[in-house]
């Protein structure tokens, strides 16, 4: 019987909520050798130190889930950090990564990425035909930047880079920042200070009335692991130099940010008022994503809302104490 080697798969940032989840998928599989390195160990703003890594561990295939992240108010407050972080590190990545020979490189997007009043659900092909939400613009046209140097690259160089688009993540080991976290892990953290508290009312910033989809991060690592181990026509479809190479991943539903909030309310078992404070910014009204393109290929999420939320409220609970 033929013994196949290993792919060796490099997980970027693989401490944060997409690159855990990724090692979970990828580990659970069993079948690659996987490369990590801490931000300690590796700085990725680091072209040369990064293209070193790179061109002496020599990975046949990446997941870029160094990123930096943050929700709405992180994103309107620290403009530059979002632009400019981003861009160095996918600079460092996409230069070494062609370097030294990867022959799958998996980039993560956002669903932010797309003009703020386009058509819902949104379809692949909508990207740049609009204007963008000026709370997310910079880490949007980072993002945009890195779907086309993917592109570029295939077109160019004739690499296999491909972009996928999560919806809004969440889930266990995620950022419980008060100011500068997503709109879930924030939620689970301050009904959960006023059911220690007492309290009797609880602050949800803007009106309540934009809709997001949310995607348990478990889910994501599966994709992503799914799309790795695609066979190489179906990833050569995908990364070909005619493509624009991006793939949405979502659930396919949303909710309100007032739905949600009463999901995570009952999911904290906590009773009293939700209080919306109207100075604090809505951002995009909707950001539903069309996962036609996913699902043809055989691929669907699998944890509804209500379990996902349960699971991390416990590990938010693990983590921060009862
Ligand atoms: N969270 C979400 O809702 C969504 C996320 N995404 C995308 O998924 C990807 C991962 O996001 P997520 O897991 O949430 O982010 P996290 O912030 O949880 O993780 C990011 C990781 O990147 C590492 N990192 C950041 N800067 C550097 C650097 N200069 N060198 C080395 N490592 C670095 C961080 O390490 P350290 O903490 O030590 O700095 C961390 O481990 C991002 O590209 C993001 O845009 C897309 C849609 C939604
Ligand atoms: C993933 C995605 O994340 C960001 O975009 P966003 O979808 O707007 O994400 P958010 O989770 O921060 O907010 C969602 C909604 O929820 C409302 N909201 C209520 N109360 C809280 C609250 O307490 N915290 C936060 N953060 N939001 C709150 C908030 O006002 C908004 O209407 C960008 O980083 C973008 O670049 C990106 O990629």
């Amino acid at each position: 019987m033929e013994n196949k080697k290993m792919k060796k798969v490099y997980v970027a940032g693989h401490r944060g909520l997409v690159g855990s989840a990724t090692m979970r998928a990828l580990e659970a599989l069993g079948s690659y050798e996987i490369i990590t390195r801490t931000h300690d160990e590796l700085d990725l703003f680091d072209r040369s130190e990064t293209r070193k890594f790179f061109m002496s561990r020599r990975p046949d295939y990446v997941v870029m889930c160094a990123a930096k992240v943050g929700g709405i108010l992180a994103n309107a407050s620290s403009p530059v950090d979002f632009l400019h972080n981003n861009l160095a590190i996918q600079l460092s990545v996409f230069d070494a990564a062609y370097a030294s020979g990867v022959e799958r490189m998996i980039f993560l997007g956002s669903s932010c990425i797309y003009p703020r009043d386009c058509p819902q659900p949104i379809r692949e092909e909508y990207l740049l035909t609009g204007p963008l939400e000026a709370t997310n613009r910079p880490y949007a046209l980072a993002k945009i930047a890195g779907v086309e140097s993917c592109w570029s690259f295939n077109r160019q160089y004739q690499t296999r880079y491909l972009a996928l688009m999560p919806t809004n993540l969440y889930g266990p080991g995620d950022n419980y920042h008060p100011e500068n976290s997503h709109v879930l892990p924030a939620l689970i953290r301050r009904f959960h200070q006023a059911k220690i508290n007492g309290d009797t009312s609880v602050e949800i910033w803007g009106s309540g009335k934009p809709r997001r989809e949310f995607m348990y991060s478990s889910d994501v690592g599966d994709a992503i692991a799914f799309l790795l181990g695609l066979p190489d026509s179906d990833f050569d479809a995908l990364t070909a130099p005619d493509t624009a190479p991006l793939i949405n991943v979502g659930v396919g539903e949303d909710v309100t940010i007032r739905e949600v909030a009463e999901l995570v309310k009952a999911a904290v078992c906590w009773e009293g008022n939700l209080v919306f404070d109207t100075t604090k910014p809505d951002g995009t009204p909707r950001k539903l994503l069309d996962v036609t393109r996913l699902r043809n290929l055989g691929w669907k999420a699998k944890t509804s809302l209500g379990a996902g939320l349960q699971a991390t409220y416990e590990d938010f609970l693990r983590l921060h104490g009862a």
